[in-house]
């Protein structure tokens, strides 16, 4: 048989109604032709090393031997990673191919212990520290002669970065800083890498100094002996347990017992304390968080891929899967034919390619706004933190809404492991709460939204994401375009922000506090600023796919469109109250873009699976028995059984020691 006949023969016909080219669609998604190239490269070269796929799925293993296996696996992709990629390639080329391909996934189901070296330890040193300690540090660390994390969160403390309890107690005498855990919940908890992987660390802990309090400051601690990895003396560590997902990452817990460390660990990028036990704060305070808006820039991103990652597996199942009947006697239907199944499906791809599109536009700002900071101008951060805090956040929500969905729509087989999207949703659901909990996240943009209403009452100009706060104050007139749409988002966000101030007004007049008021009208403060990155996000994938594929064929350009039309129609049809409540909609344009939106799902569906393949994920990085190119579902679900270690002998010996006597009567 030839590798064409073993594809299965649904798919083979999919990819024949595919009505663009498929391979100019994964150019566009990775930049370019050379991407593309470079990408494959570097799979087919890291891919190939010998060991670094299971023979046992990780699924069957205990919790130790998956971590140890982890371990082992991370040592031989890193490795592996640094010797395929490009020297000439800057940092910043090196992590988006890296990221794009999620290689990672190929090897790691729930992520890599190793993740949080490179996604916040060494961002951080990037970020926080001074020239002549990057020139120390940087270098150990790239090359993995270290292995870091970052320690914020506490077991008391996640969110209020201000209530955490580590101390940092200057000592100008010995010219160190002590280190130390004064309650328990002053334990660090949760970072990842730290309980048995990580030997160096950065600790976010409150900084005293001369007597006075100098607020939360980064310091990069050494945790274990660099050739024993026995944890130094007055540090005590551990793992935090099981959780729904990321349990190879070995997240973990870490104590102080007035550990001292030298002054110049502390990273004094932006404040700094001399020798005296001077302290010099930065010119933001919140510079110090700087890292982690880093990383929320990231996860948009991380969300576009995941998301993916799960829609092509769910789209060339239902490709694959056939059951019931739409007509009798005409056979069972591939369930991509039911439109409840279109309509489960399609939104998630579009929200893919919306995702990454508002992700590379999101960076962009993000790494303007770093230059800025270097010559010392912080005007854009407020921005730059509010827009990054809700697009986040929203794309979290989204992104683990839909994956779910993707499972679901699988049916039975979404739930086994071997599919691989319940281990995707326990990735996406752990974004939703990291880096900033979602409802968290919102009210930080909250803030800046009231303040920008507070702007535009005083007639002041508007940052350029919030500046159509000025200019729909009218009830805009409903138009089925996707111009209008995105009006009318900005209108529904107009409405809530304005809802949510006359509701603080309201609480303060009554003669409540601020606070209270504010904590009285938050469900309203988080719903405005829903609407306001919903808003946001609609008029970025427009604007960016119009400037981003100008030069790509008719047909794709279409299809792109289909998929730009089809989630603004979807999230109208999602919001109706919110448009009925601010806007001029009327039933007749409700029941229109119903029509609108059928018609979108079915120039949709002779391009579903083309555009999943163009996602261009191997199934090595797709994991799954449900999502691989080939289609060969039911084969790879009965391959898949057959490695569970309990089909080894046909007889348990839990039979002998339990059951049979139980049945017998005899226990
Ligand atoms: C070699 C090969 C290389 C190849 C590469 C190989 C690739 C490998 C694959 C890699 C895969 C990567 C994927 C990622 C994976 C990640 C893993 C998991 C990571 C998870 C890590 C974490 O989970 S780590 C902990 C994060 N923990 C939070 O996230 C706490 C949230 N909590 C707060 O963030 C603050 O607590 C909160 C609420 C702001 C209040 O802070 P607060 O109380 O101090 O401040 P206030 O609210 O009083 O606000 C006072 C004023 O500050 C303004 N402001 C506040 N923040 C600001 C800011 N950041 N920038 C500017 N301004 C800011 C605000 O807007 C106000 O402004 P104004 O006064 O003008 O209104
Ligand atoms: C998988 C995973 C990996 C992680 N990795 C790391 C890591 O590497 N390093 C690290 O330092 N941390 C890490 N974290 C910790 C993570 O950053 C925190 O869990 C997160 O910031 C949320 O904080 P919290 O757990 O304190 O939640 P809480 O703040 O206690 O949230 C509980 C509830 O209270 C609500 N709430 C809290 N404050 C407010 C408020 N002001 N207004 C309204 N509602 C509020 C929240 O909305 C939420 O519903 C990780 C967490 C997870 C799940």
């Amino acid at each position: 048989m030839s590798k064409v006949d073993l594809i299965n023969q649904d798919l083979v016909r999919e990819r024949g109604t595919c009505e663009f080219d498929i391979e100019e669609l994964t150019y566009y998604l990775d930049g370019d032709a050379a991407a593309t190239a470079n990408r494959r490269k570097l799979e087919d070269k890291v891919l190939s090393t010998e060991g670094l796929f299971d023979k046992v799925p990780e699924d069957f293993l205990s919790h130790k031997e998956k971590y140890e296996n982890a371990v082992r696996k991370a040592v031989l992709f890193y490795r592996a990673l640094q010797n395929a990629l490009d020297p000439n390639m800057s940092d910043q080329e090196k992590a988006s191919t890296t990221y794009r391909s999620l290689l990672p996934s190929a090897v790691f189901k729930e992520q890599s212990p190793f993740t949080l070296h490179v996604a916040m330890f060494i961002p951080a040193i990037l970020g926080q520290a001074n020239e002549e300690q990057k020139k120390y540090w940087l270098p150990r660390a790239s090359k993995m002669e270290i292995i870091g994390t970052y320690a914020q969160t506490e077991l008391g403390h996640g969110t209020f970065i201000r209530g955490l309890e580590t101390t940092a107690t200057y000592d100008p005498k010995t010219e160190e800083f002590v280190l130390h855990s004064p309650t328990l919940s002053s334990y660090k908890w949760w970072p990842g890498s730290l309980a048995h992987t990580a030997n160096y660390c950065i600790v976010m802990a409150h900084l005293y100094s001369q007597g006075k309090s100098c607020g939360i400051q980064p310091f990069i601690v050494q945790l274990r002996d660099e050739e024993t990895h026995m944890p130094l003396p007055g540090i005590k560590l551990g793992e935090i347990g099981a959780k729904l997902g990321f349990n190879t990452v070995n997240n973990g817990f870490l104590g102080f017992e007035n550990h001292r460390i030298a002054r110049d660990r502390m990273l004094m990028k932006n404040a700094q304390i001399a020798k005296d036990g001077t302290f010099t704060k930065s010119a933001n305070n919140k510079l110090t968080y700087g890292t982690m808006v880093y990383v929320r820039v990231v996860i948009v991103n991380g969300m576009a891929n995941q998301l993916a990652r799960a829609a092509t597996i769910a789209v060339r199942y239902s490709a694959v899967r056939r059951q019931s009947e739409l007509k009798p006697g005409a056979g069972e239907p591939q369930i991509m034919d039911y439109v409840t199944q279109q309509h489960k499906l399609y939104i998630a791809i579009a929200s893919s390619h919306a995702f990454s599109l508002i992700a590379k536009w999101l960076s962009g700002k993000y790494y303007k706004v770093t230059g800025d900071l270097e010559k010392g101008n912080t005007d854009e951060l407020p921005e730059l933190h509010a827009t990054a805090c809700c697009l986040k956040a929203v794309t979290t929500l989204d992104t683990t809404a839909l994956i779910e969905r993707c499972r679901l729509s699988c049916g039975g087989h979404g739930y086994m492991l071997s599919s691989n999207l319940p281990q995707i949703y326990g990735l996406a659901t752990a974004a939703f709460t990291y880096e900033g909990e979602f409802t968290v996240l919102m009210l930080q943009t909250a803030r800046s939204l009231v303040k920008a209403w507070e702007q535009a009452l005083a007639g002041k100009p508007l940052r350029p994401t919030m500046s159509y706060l000025t200019e729909k104050k009218q009830t805009a007139k409903w138009s089925n375009s996707i111009d209008g749409i995105i009006d009318s988002f900005q209108r529904v966000a107009v409405g809530k922000l304005e809802s949510a101030v006359a509701s603080i007004k309201k609480y303060s007049k009554q003669g409540m506090a601020p606070e209270d008021a504010w904590n009285m009208s938050s469900v309203r403060l988080v719903a405005a600023s829903e609407a306001h990155g919903r808003a946001v996000m609609l008029s970025t994938y427009k604007s960016e796919l119009e400037r981003t594929t100008t030069s790509l064929s008719e047909p794709l350009r279409r299809v792109l469109g289909y998929l730009l039309h089809l989630y603004a129609v979807y999230w109208t049809l999602e919001k109706v109250g919110d448009l009925l409540l601010y806007t001029s909609i009327s039933e007749s344009d409700i029941q229109q873009l119903q029509d609108v939106y059928e018609d979108l799902l079915g120039k949709v569906r002779p391009n579903a699976v083309g555009l999943v393949d163009a996602f261009d994920f191997r199934d090595q990085i797709l994991n799954s028995a449900l999502g691989a190119y080939d289609g060969r579902v039911y084969e790879r679900l009965m391959e898949e059984a057959l490695k569970s270690p309990l089909n080894a002998e046909p007889v348990n010996q839990s039979f002998h020691k339990y059951l049979k006597p139980f049945m017998q009567g005899k226990l």
